[in-house]
């Protein structure tokens, strides 16, 4: 299933930011203008994201791809506010990047769900508490234990639980579930902060075939179902291709790539990981370069799924 293309109601939604300016009506939800960032100084020092510039809309669903060390982490990293860029500057949920300050950035990881590769649970917990702790940023003091957090925040995890189809392992030690289950966990984590914007750093880099298609399967559905933004770097491209909206491919931290998936071909993509010969940044891009520009995509009718033939191959498997 590939994720429906954003809705006209999240393109028209009004979300206010706790701090920073608000994000109004139809704004992109990320904002990147000549984002960079250096690692060192001097000669030994190490573009990590050179000169990023791209929007990302409400509701779109954006697979970030590149080869190892490209950057999609750090990139990711500087979107969630964890990292501040060496030079210029981006704007994510109304807070800039570049000139917020700690409360600030610590205000916008609030309205961040982030999804790692390692899942991160507390193993020895039950998956219920793991879904609780979600909430974590929007209540006061350290809780211990399932009880201590109010009853309405329980009943929203087990919530979250039933939508990843674990409610029944929700008094489980998290650490007993399969690594597929415990991603999924981890996705009902997240959105316990009723996130503005999804970022998932390789989530299924860890996962055999059938698990990675199963959670890509419920970052679609979860983005479609609340209109939510994501962004998701991955090294699976027929993943990227079944259920993002549009790629962006990076290459020595540049972008060099950012299409819409629908209507694109497998080889196009794969482009992006062939041998380029050292050279400028240009050279590198014009080795992959397709169509740069992401055309707008039309808003979907409630309810209506445009599905790439590929999408459906990917998704075929049930729970
Ligand atoms: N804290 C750091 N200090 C110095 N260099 C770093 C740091 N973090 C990342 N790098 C370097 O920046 C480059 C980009 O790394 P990054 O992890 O963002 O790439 P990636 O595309 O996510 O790779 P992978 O797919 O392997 O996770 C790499 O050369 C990496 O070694």
């Amino acid at each position: 299933m590939t994720a429906p293309a954003p809705t006209a109601t999240a393109a028209t939604a009004t979300a206010t930011a706790t701090t920073g300016s608000p994000v109004t009506a139809g704004e992109p939800v990320i904002r990147l203008d000549g984002l960079t960032k250096r690692f060192g100084t001097g000669a030994d020092s190490l573009l990590a994201v050179d000169d990023v510039s791209f929007e990302v809309r409400p509701g779109e669903v954006v697979a970030l791809l590149g080869l190892s060390g490209s950057g999609k982490s750090t990139l990711l990293s500087l979107l969630d506010g964890l990292q501040a860029p060496t030079s210029g500057d981006g704007t994510v949920l109304g807070t800039a990047l570049a000139r917020a300050d700690r409360s600030e950035l610590r205000a916008l990881r609030r309205r961040i769900g982030f999804v790692f590769q390692q899942f991160h649970l507390v193993g020895r917990l039950s998956v219920l508490e793991n879904v609780c702790t979600g909430a974590l940023g929007s209540l006061r003091g350290p809780r211990l234990g399932l009880l201590s957090y109010p009853r309405a925040v329980r009943e929203r995890a087990l919530d979250g639980l039933e939508q990843v189809g674990l409610a029944a392992h929700a008094f489980q030690r998290a650490d007993t579930l399969s690594g597929g289950q415990q991603q999924r966990v981890a996705v009902a984590r997240a959105l316990m902060q009723e996130p503005g914007l999804l970022l998932a750093d390789e989530p299924v880099a860890s996962l055999d075939p059938e698990s990675s298609a199963q959670v890509m399967r419920l970052l679609a559905r979860v983005a479609q179902e609340r209109e939510l933004t994501v962004l998701c770097s991955l090294h699976q491209v027929d993943l990227a291709l079944s259920w993002a909206h549009r790629i962006i491919g990076l290459r020595a931290g540049r972008v060099v790539m950012d299409v819409a998936t629908e209507g694109i071909d497998r080889a196009t993509v794969m482009r992006l990981y062939e041998e380029v010969a050292a050279g400028s940044a240009e050279g590198v891009a014009a080795a992959v370069a397709v169509g740069s520009a992401v055309p707008p995509r039309p808003a979907a009718a409630p309810g209506s799924v445009p599905a790439p033939a590929a999408a459906s191959a990917a998704f075929t498997k049930g729970d």
